[in-house]
């Protein structure tokens, strides 16, 4: 089996096949890429959603620094290495700049529709369409362990998830390997992470069984999909949450990626799955709220400590 195979949603398929193939790259690394959805997110969409995230960090910087993003609940401008997914590493800080979207009803700072016309409608679009593939591939997840397909149902629905655009570059007249931290190592939190990429590539993934950084190719009207460390505690380790990291493109190439991540419904008690307790184990971790779990997880990561005391 590939490392990182590509799996065709296409409506013709038997739904057990694709959960099969599902499941075979989740016990592996919890990374596979999707093709095929059109029914369910247009390829137009995608190039459309794409072109908007560009348009946006095409603004002066003063334009998008008032749109900080206030905590971790808000949407908002994150500023080029304010982040850091590996609190062990000072040199982790990531060559990127980015812009989250927060799921309706939480609040994001929005530029002004006559400063990026379109911008906010067409987020909005992209978010309810990649929210309802996220609720698609978890059906397929949940046929894949033998559950009901709307066994992960009460999670996702009216779950807190966010957008996240990034956009990669190197620091100007950097040489050798300078900036060449796109994303440092780290895992997802989350229970599913959908990836929308452009074409220039980045993105790697240390592979469980090989040891090696395997490059995640990036394909035209593919999205990547990886489990995060939510759905890994959930599955009691048996599903992969593996880490994964972003080389930055060569100085003067730029790069644009929206990763959606489903964080479920904030009430939510996310509890080992009985039969993904193997005879003679037991349950490696304590129930806990989704939203609980999240907040432990954004403080101890996040760089700037004024996002954490500003926490509603
Ligand atoms: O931009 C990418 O390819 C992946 C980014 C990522 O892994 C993340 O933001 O968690
Ligand atoms: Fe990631």
């Amino acid at each position: 089996m590939s490392f990182v195979p590509v799996i065709s949603l296409s409506p013709a398929r038997a739904s057990q096949e694709i959960s099969d193939e599902m499941r075979a790259a989740c016990l592996r690394n919890g990374f596979f890429q999707i093709t095929e959805f059109n029914h369910i997110l247009s390829s137009e969409l995608l190039s459309r959603t794409l072109s908007a995230s560009k348009a946006f960090f095409d603004l002066p910087l003063d334009v998008k620094s008032a749109l900080f993003k206030e905590n971790h609940i808000c949407g908002g401008y994150e500023p080029y290495k304010a982040m850091n997914l590996d609190p062990g590493d000072k040199s982790g800080y990531g060559h990127n700049e980015g812009y989250s979207v927060a799921s309706s009803g939480y609040p994001t700072a929005w530029p002004a529709e006559q400063i990026l016309p379109g911008f906010r409608a067409t987020m909005e679009e992209y978010f309810t369409a990649v929210n309802r593939l996220a609720g698609v591939v978890s059906g397929y997840l949940a046929l894949g362990l033998d559950l009901s397909p709307d066994f992960f149902g009460d999670f996702f629905h009216g779950q807190l998830a966010h957008i996240k655009l990034a956009h990669y570059y190197r620091p100007e007249h950097s040489q050798g390997d300078e900036g060449s931290v796109g994303v440092a190592p780290h895992t997802d939190w989350g229970a599913i992470t959908i990836l929308l990429q452009d074409s220039v590539g980045g993105l790697e993934v240390f592979d469980q069984d090989s040891l090696r950084w395997i490059k995640v190719s990036a394909r035209p009207n593919t999205l990547v999909v990886n489990l995060g460390d939510l759905l890994a505690r959930w599955t009691n380790d048996r599903y992969k949450s593996t880490r994964h990291r972003v080389t930055s493109p060569p100085q003067g190439i730029h790069r644009y990626s929206i990763p959606f991540f489903s964080q479920g419904h904030p009430d939510y008690v996310v509890q080992v799955i009985n039969s993904c307790i193997r005879p003679g184990e037991v349950a490696k971790y304590n129930p806990i709220r989704a939203e609980e779990y999240f907040k432990l997880k954004f403080e101890s990561t996040y760089s700037i400590p004024a996002l954490i005391a500003r926490d509603p």
